[in-house]
């Protein structure tokens, strides 16, 4: 299997140009952060602001809004109960799933999404949309690109692949059905793209097993996807990224927070800006 290396992340986050704006650095809207998981919306967000998107828009439940405007003032905030709809045309890239849950709440907003969203958006489908995407059936809709994030278990949810059967061939054979790219996450996760070889990361460590770290890479993926070229290489560098600099902080933690990941992202992306 290919590896990711830091090559390939040079490549992808160049010097910005002088004459551009916020909207130069992609529109995107995350939802989720419903029910008990408010701060899995907040940490996606993080990575998305502090990744370099330009304007950044949650829609989460009611009770999420004044926690996420105190640690994420960049953020815009909408209530699921305020008239979103009206924005997602406007939007680059739309990430789902960060603490959706499985309410029925939350699979008509997934419904919502899956039928609007328009051929030139990005979407990004992670965590409960997942398992609702497995367990309703539900098709992806066309875009520009859309990614899977799943961890094991959401994977074998919407591959029907157990976790022991999750081979490079199988999951290969799952991939190009879908059509649509998938970053397996688990310890060195595997980055899927149908029709073309499969690829990974060799950094990353258990300092990362901690609950949020999904949440973040799917912000972050969100992020450089509505701000570099909206295809695999982005996606790549976007995971090795996240891991790369769990890595670092590693050498002088013993857990790496996924908030602490999001906090390091503008001095890393400058050092490979610079490359
Ligand atoms: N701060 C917040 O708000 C947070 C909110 N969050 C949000 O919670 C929502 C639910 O997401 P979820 O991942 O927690 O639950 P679910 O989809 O049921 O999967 C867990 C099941 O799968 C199994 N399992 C097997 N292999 C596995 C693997 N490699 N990695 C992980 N699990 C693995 C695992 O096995 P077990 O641990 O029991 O051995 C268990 O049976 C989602 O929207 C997410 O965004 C979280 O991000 C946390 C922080
Ligand atoms: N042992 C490990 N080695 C490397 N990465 C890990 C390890 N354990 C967890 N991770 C990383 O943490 C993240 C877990 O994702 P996920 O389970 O979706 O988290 P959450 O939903 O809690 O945000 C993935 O990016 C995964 O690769
Ligand atoms: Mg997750």
């Amino acid at each position: 299997m290919n590896i990711i290396d830091q090559n390939l992340v040079a490549k992808v986050i160049t010097p910005r140009p002088i004459d551009s704006y916020k909207g130069t650095y992609g529109r995107i809207m995350l939802i989720g952060g419903f029910e008990h998981y408010h701060g899995a919306i907040i940490l996606a967000s993080k990575a998305a602001v502090y990744g370099g998107s330009g304007l950044v828009t949650v829609v989460t439940a009611p009770e999420t809004i004044t926690a996420l405007n105190t640690e994420l003032p960049e953020a815009m905030a909408l209530s699921y109960h305020d008239s979103y709809q009206d924005f997602i045309a406007t939007q680059d890239v739309i990430v789902i799933g960060p603490g959706l849950g499985t309410s029925l709440h939350a699979l008509t907003i997934l419904k919502e999404i899956l039928t609007s969203i328009s051929p030139n958006q990005t979407l990004i489908v992670d965590g409960s949309a997942l398992t609702l995407l497995a367990r309703h059936q539900l098709q992806l809709p066309t875009t520009k690109l859309t990614v899977l994030t799943p961890h094991q278990m959401e994977w074998q949810r919407v591959s029907g692949l157990k976790i022991i059967n999750q081979t490079p061939t199988n999951n290969q054979v799952i991939v190009d059905q879908l059509q649509a790219i998938v970053i397996v996450k688990k310890h060195h996760s595997e980055l899927y793209t149908p029709h073309a070889p499969a690829q990974k990361i060799i950094v990353g460590g258990p300092y990362q097993a901690t609950g949020g770290m999904g949440d973040t890479l799917a912000g972050l993926v969100g992020s450089f996807l509505g701000q570099f070229k909206p295809n695999a290489t982005t996606v790549a560098a976007a995971l090795y990224l996240h891991s790369a600099i769990a890595d670092e902080l590693a050498q002088q933690q013993y857990v790496v927070l996924p908030s602490q990941i999001s906090a390091q992202l503008p001095l890393f992306m400058a050092r490979f800006a610079q490359q």
